[in-house]
Order: C-alpha cells, then structure tokens, then sequence
C-alpha cells in the first residue's frame, strides 16, 4: 500500500505529539484495570467496604510486580471495592474521558463478571453499569465503545458456562468474548466447549495467549477456539511458522508494551518486539492492558515504546491503521476511520 504522507518529512521530535494526536482504536484494556487507587480508595468509602492498604501512596507503592500472577492478587483485590451498578458506570466513565484525552475512536473493553459475580454483585449490576457510560461516551465524548466478556481461566469451564447463562439476557450488550486470567496451566483447549457455544451464538472471540504462556497456547487459540484476535501473542516470536500463520490470516494482536515491562516479560522497552511484529507483517497494534496499574494510558504506551525503540512515524500509520482493522466495529465505520487516520498522516506537517 503506498503512503499517504512522507515519513522522511516527520522529524523525530514530532513523533510524541504524531502519537499522542493520531486517531486510534483500542482493542486490549481490562476496565477493572482502569481503576485509579483514588477512585479505589473513593469506592471504599463509598461502600464501607474495608481494604488493606492506609493510603492511596501505600496502595500505589504495592505496584511492583514479579510475573502475572503477583499483578492479578492486588487487581482482584482492588476490583472488590466494586458493588453499585453506579460504581461500575464511574469507573468506565473516567477511563473513557482519558481514552476521548488520547484520540481514541473506538475502545473495545474488557470486563470480568466472575470477579464479581463470585462476590454477590449481580451480572445485571456489572453489565447496565458499564453498558450506561458506554452510551454515554458516544453522545458526549465521541467515543464509540463497546464491551467483550471475559472468562476468567484459572476457574472452570463449568463456572464460563453458567457465566455465559447469567449474561444471555444482556446478549446485545456485549460484542463478543475473551479469555484472561493466569495463562500457565491453563491452556485455551480447556474452554473450547463454551468456546463454540459462543461462536454458535454469533459472540467475537479473542484470547490472550502467548503473553507469559508458549506459542503451543497461540496455536490452540487459533485452531480450538478460532480466535479472531490474539492478546499479547508476544511469544509467538518464538515460532517462525506461528508467526506465518499470524501473518497470512491477518490475526490482530493486541500488543501492551507498558504491561509487558511492569510483569517482567521484557527486561526493558528497548528490548520489546513490538518493531519486529511489523516488520514481519503481524497485524500488531498497541493498547494499554490495565493502565492504572502499569503506569499509563495508550498514549503513554505509544511515546514510551516509540522513544525506547526508536520505531518510525511509517510504523506509528501501520499500528493507527491496524487498531481499526483490528477492530470489530463495522465495515462502514472501519472505513470511515481509515481515512481519519491517512489524512492525519498526510496533514502532518
Ligand atoms: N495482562 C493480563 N493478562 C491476563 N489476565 C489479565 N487480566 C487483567 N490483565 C490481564
Ligand atoms: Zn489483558
């Protein structure tokens, strides 16, 4: 495909603000994720609900993590603030403005009902809450989100199956289903079952995989479940015919630098591959995971991991463009976007 714009005329110190003011889509974000320990902090008192840390500094200074595993027991931990179908709508809400702040179009974002289901808080709570601020972000912010249902992994597939039954009766809030939640140990075959009962249902499909898991989970991913989308799928650098594979079907892989650095995944930015996806022809794209937690927003994660790597202003086209391709709003839409994000480009001067 030719350029719309010259990427030699782009210097270097353009490149934060090309980043921060290009239009995107964000594919890969947990909204459980996007609590701030301020609106933590908020929740429980709201709520009476009592948590562990004295203050927000204390709670903030507990972000240091070793793998996945040490980030999800202080994320869960977190999201038990959460009861009121308000408290889910503020939580949306506020990581909405801050997606509207970063030029994102569209956001699709994930949720985890048995995190609350589990504790009392009815799927109906979760879903209206989130489902009221993503109404409200198209009319007032510009926005247009949509919601995709997480089984967590490390649970049963018997408990995704009864997850499933309790969100039938929203069917037409949500736009699809992902797989999250610790990856080792628990492989993606483990849910094929609910998996096609998705598809029959006419649900998306994303998983993460080959995010601290081996590129055999990228493969069951794709050929047991048939995923549309990978998450992460940095491992899949491991396997060159994997990554054929990713690159002849144009699997989407929704890519989080920031998130990858704060689990120990890569031991710096400088080293993430992000560069080397694209380069070898992956649909990759970048995305902020759970940015509350790993110390920024999807602009953040752009000009991070475009000043550590050094990538170019024709690799920043590639991830606006591939964020809407990615995406599953519709063709209509993709297209209208499409052409948002070459005439930036072109207008960038
Ligand atoms: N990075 C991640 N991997 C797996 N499950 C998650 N849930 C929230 N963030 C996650
Ligand atoms: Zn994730």
């Amino acid at each position: 495909m030719s350029l719309p714009f010259n990427p030699a005329a782009i210097f270097a110190d353009r490149m934060p603000e090309l980043l921060r003011t290009m239009p995107k889509a964000e594919l890969h974000m947990h909204i459980e994720g996007s609590l701030e320990p301020e609106l933590i902090f908020a929740l429980a008192q709201r709520n009476g609900v009592s948590i562990p840390y004295a203050s927000v500094e204390e709670l903030r200074s507990a972000y240091a993590f070793t793998n996945l595993q040490s980030f999800l027991d202080i994320y869960y931990a977190g999201a038990s603030v959460l009861l009121t179908e308000q408290d889910f709508y503020d939580m949306a809400w506020a990581y909405l403005q801050r997606a509207a702040a970063d030029h994102v179009l569209r956001t699709e974002m994930f949720f985890d009902p048995q995190t609350h289901t589990e504790r009392g808080v009815s799927m109906q709570t979760v879903v209206q809450g989130l489902h009221r601020a993503c109404v409200d972000a198209k009319a007032q912010l510009g926005v247009d989100a949509a919601l995709i249902l997480c089984f967590l992994r490390h649970l049963s597939e018997e408990s995704a199956f009864e997850t499933l039954e309790q969100a039938l009766p929203f069917r037409d809030l949500f736009i699809g289903v992902g797989l999250d939640s610790s990856e080792v140990g628990h492989p993606p075959e483990k849910f094929a079952r609910v998996f096609a009962r998705c598809r029959e249902l006419g649900l998306h499909l994303v998983a993460h995989a080959g995010e601290e898991g081996p590129p055999a989970y990228v493969w069951s991913a794709l050929d047991v479940l048939k995923v549309e989308r990978i998450d992460h799928g940095v491992q899949s650098i491991k396997d060159a015919a994997l990554m054929k594979r990713l690159a002849a079907d144009r699997i989407p892989l929704t890519v989080c630098p920031l998130s990858n650095l704060k689990l120990c995944v890569f031991p710096d930015l400088a080293q993430h591959n992000l560069g080397q996806l694209l380069d070898a022809g992956l649909v990759a794209t970048v995305n902020s995971d759970d940015p509350a937690y790993f110390g920024g927003y999807v602009n953040e994660n752009f000009t991070q991991t475009f000043a550590a790597t050094g990538l170019s202003a024709q690799h920043a086209w590639q991830l606006a463009r591939n964020s809407f391709e990615g995406s599953f709003a519709s063709a209509d839409a993709r297209r209208v976007w499409l052409d948002k994000v070459d005439a930036h480009f072109a207008g960038f001067v």
